[in-house]
Formats: C-alpha cells, sequence, structure tokens
C-alpha cells in the first residue's frame, strides 16, 4: 500500500493545512459574532492538528502508553467536535432525547474504555478502536443533516458526501487492520497511515468549504424569511405577497390563465383587541392564518398584507370552486372563534374576490377590484363574501 510519497512531508502538509483551516474557522467565529459551530470546527481541525503532532513525537521517541492514548483521545475526538459543531448548527442540544444521542454516548463511553484497556499494550487495537469510532461520528453526522431544518441542498449534499467518503475510509481502515490481526495478510502500518493521511488531506479542505457554506445558506434563508415573511403569522408581508402576485399576474397573461384575488377583513376586530386584550388579538390572527392555510392550496400565495387583513392569489378561476372555499373558510372562522385562549371572541370575516379581467393592466389593478368587493361585502352586513365579475370590474 506504498502511495510512494514522503511520509514526514504528508505529515507536515497536513499539520499545516489543518492549521490554516482551524485558523480560518477560528477568524469566521470572531467576525460571525461568535456562532458556536465554528469555534467547535476550529477546535476540531486544531485536536486534529494536536493528535497528528503527537502521534509523530510517539512514532520518534518510546513513547509512553499515556502518550498513545492522548494521541488517539485527540484523533477520535475531532470528528466528535465536527459533529458537535453541526448540532450547534441546528441549535440541537447533544444530548438530544433521540435515541441516536443515547448511543452517541454509549459509543463514546465504550471507546473510552476501550482505549484505556488497549493503549500501551495493544497499538493496533488501540487504531482499529479509533477507527470505528470515526466511521460511526461520520455516519451520525450524515443521519443529523438529513434532519436540518429550511434545507441548503446543495452544500447538504456535499458534506453528506464527503462524511459518507470519510466514514467508508474509517471503515476500510477498520477492515484492513481486521485482516492482519487474522493473519490473513501483514499490516503495513506506514502505507496505511500514507493513505490515510492523504485522504485526510483532501476530505478535510474540501470538508472545510462545505462547513461555512452550510451555514451562510442557512443564514441566509432565515434572513430572506425575515425580510419575507410576517413575524407574527409566518405568512408573506406585504411586500413579498405584492411581488409574487406580481410575478403570478404576469405568468397568469403570458399563459392566459386566470387568478384570483381574495382580500380576507376581519370583522370589527378593534373590539376584540379592546374587549379581550391584544394577545388574544394577536392570537385570532394566527388561527385565521393556519386556516386559510389549510383551506387554500399550497401553491396558491398567501400574505398579511395590513394589521387584520389578510390576501391571497388563487391560480383558479373557477367561480363555484372559488365560493366553495370561502365558504368553508368564513365558516370555519366563525367557528373557530367560538373559543380562543378559553374566551368567546365572536369572530368572523369579510371577503372580497375579483378574478383576472381584460380590463386589469397590472396586479394592483385586481387587488384594488378585490377591495371593492371587500367593502360591498363590509356594507351588505359582513361575515360574508362579494365578488367582482369581469364586466363589473370594468365598470370601476
Ligand atoms: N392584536 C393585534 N391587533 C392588531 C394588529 N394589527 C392591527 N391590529 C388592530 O386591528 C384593528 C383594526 O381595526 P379597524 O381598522 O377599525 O377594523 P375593524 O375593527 O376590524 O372593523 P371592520 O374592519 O370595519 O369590521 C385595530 O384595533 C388595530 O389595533 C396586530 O398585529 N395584533
Amino acid at each position: 500500500m506504498d502511495l510512494n510519497m514522503h511520509l514526514p512531508t504528508l505529515l507536515v502538509t497536513s499539520i499545516m493545512i489543518n492549521l490554516l483551516i482551524g485558523g480560518m474557522l477560528w477568524a469566521i467565529y470572531h467576525l460571525r459574532h461568535r456562532e458556536r459551530c465554528f469555534l467547535l470546527w476550529a477546535l476540531a481541525c486544531l485536536t486534529f492538528v494536536a493528535g497528528t503532532a503527537l502521534a509523530v513525537v510517539n512514532e520518534i521517541t518510546e513513547a509512553p502508553g499515556l502518550m498513545q492514548f492522548t494521541v488517539h483521545l485527540a484523533l477520535g475526538g475531532s470528528p466528535l467536535l465536527l459533529l458537535a459543531g453541526i448540532h450547534a448548527l441546528m441549535q440541537l442540544p447533544m444530548a438530544g432525547t433521540r435515541g441516536s444521542s443515547r448511543f452517541l454516548y454509549g459509543a463514546s463511553l465504550l471507546y473510552l474504555f476501550g482505549l484505556v484497556v488497549s493503549t500501551g499494550w495493544d497499538p493496533v487495537a488501540a487504531r482499529f478502536l479509533t477507527a470505528l469510532f470515526s466511521a460511526l461520528v461520520f455516519s451520525l453526522a450524515i443521519y443529523r443533516l438529513a434532519y436540518i431544518e429550511r434545507k441548503p441542498r446543495l452544500p447538504l449534499r456535499i458534506l453528506q458526501t464527503l462524511f459518507g467518503i470519510h466514514g467508508t475510509l474509517m471503515m476500510a481502515q477498520v477492515l484492513v487492520i481486521a485482516v492482519s490481526v487474522t493473519g490473513s495478510a501483514p499490516l503495513d502500518l506506514h502505507g496505511l497511515l500514507k493513505l490515510i493521511l492523504v485522504n485526510h488531506l483532501l476530505l478535510v479542505s474540501a470538508t472545510a468549504m462545505a462547513l461555512p457554506l452550510l451555514a451562510f445558506t442557512r443564514a441566509e434563508q432565515a434572513l430572506v424569511a425575515l425580510a419575507e415573511r410576517d413575524g407574527l403569522t409566518q405568512l408573506f408581508n406585504r411586500r413579498a405577497f405584492y411581488r409574487e402576485g406580481n410575478l403570478a399576474f404576469e405568468k397568469a397573461r403570458e399563459d392566459r390563465s386566470l387568478i384570483t384575488v381574495l382580500m380576507i377583513d376581519l370583522d370589527h376586530f378593534k373590539q376584540i383587541n379592546d374587549r379581550w386584550g391584544h394577545a388574544t388579538g394577536d392570537e385570532v390572527l394566527r388561527i385565521v392564518a393556519n386556516l386559510m392555510k389549510a383551506e387554500l392550496r399550497d401553491d396558491d400565495i398567501i400574505g398579511r398584507v395590513g394589521g387584520e387583513e389578510f390576501a391571497a392569489v388563487l391560480r383558479n378561476n373557477n367561480r363555484e370552486a372559488i365560493e366553495a372555499v370561502t365558504g368553508r373558510l368564513l365558516q370555519r372562522i366563525v367557528e373557530a372563534g367560538r373559543e380562543v385562549d378559553g374566551v368567546p371572541v365572536h369572530l368572523s370575516a369579510s371577503i372580497g374576490g375579483a378574478s383576472l379581467a381584460l380590463e386589469h393592466a397590472a396586479f394592483s389593478d385586481v387587488m384594488a377590484s378585490a377591495d371593492r368587493a371587500l367593502y360591498q361585502a363590509k356594507d351588505n352586513g359582513r361575515n360574508r363574501a362579494e365578488f367582482v365579475t369581469a364586466s363589473a370590474a370594468a365598470k370601476y
């Protein structure tokens, strides 16, 4: 398994690259207001450096068992710190309630116990345990990444692939050691070490680039959500709703398809606030938002466009279907208002609807038509829906 490479050169290169990457992650940690995942990833690199440097000293001098124990502790602890960084990024405690966390703790304790027993008298067994433990930690990292919320696809796939290769290499090492121990083939430890170091160099560099990419993509997604979503209901805010509505309008014009805009305004909402308090009013807004999400389709655009005013763009122009949806929504709003926070808030809403018509030159024209229909619904006694027909829209 001789890779024909100078082992000391490989070791020094590995140490230098890990130091550089660790330093870069450390700097990002400080630049990003001490985001803990970067500190843990920097420590993973530095722990690996410490492990490799001690391994060199270990090779040169006849080091005592304690030194060998420390080498393996550092080399096994490095992927563990990487996993801890992923937990920190996902804001998951290392001691989660999931079975996998208990499994990790159990495996770590067994690994420690195995190291204590094997180092000093059987360095090959210690190597075997470290490789097995690292493979296990990489597998857990792949599993954890699958549960990340707001999935940033590309960095996630890259990292899972890298961890997969890393874990497979560690398992290959486990197998090589097992085969050599059973006597089927002599173990070329230097060749093995070179192979691991070369792969580690490539993998650690790629991983170090993919980890910040994952963190930055997630942070950007969070910022976009903050800028586009209404904090109370998580629906589109007014600006994002108009942007999405404009896009839907343009597309409908291009495809010669039709869209319908609904404006939904809660009736006498001020009285709910005045009588039951602002917190109950907020809860009512959240309930209505959830009812809209439940009643409308996934590809419909829903937004909170004012205090107690919601709007939706439906990619549907079938009047019967839309009247059925609005009827159901009005009924569910009344039902929900029978008890909110333990009090009867007597809730109802008025809806104004307008479908795209030739008269509409822009999305805001359809919104204006729906708004006029809404006023009509309020004038006609509230808790009802009114629609503007295409020909009626032309009158406005
Ligand atoms: N709790 C809560 N109330 C809000 C929020 N935004 C706006 N409001 C309240 O919504 C109420 C809107 O009152 P009005 O515009 O008079 O409308 P209304 O009482 O619903 O009457 P109609 O629309 O004519 O049926 C005001 O009392 C605002 O304070 C919010 O985020 N939370």
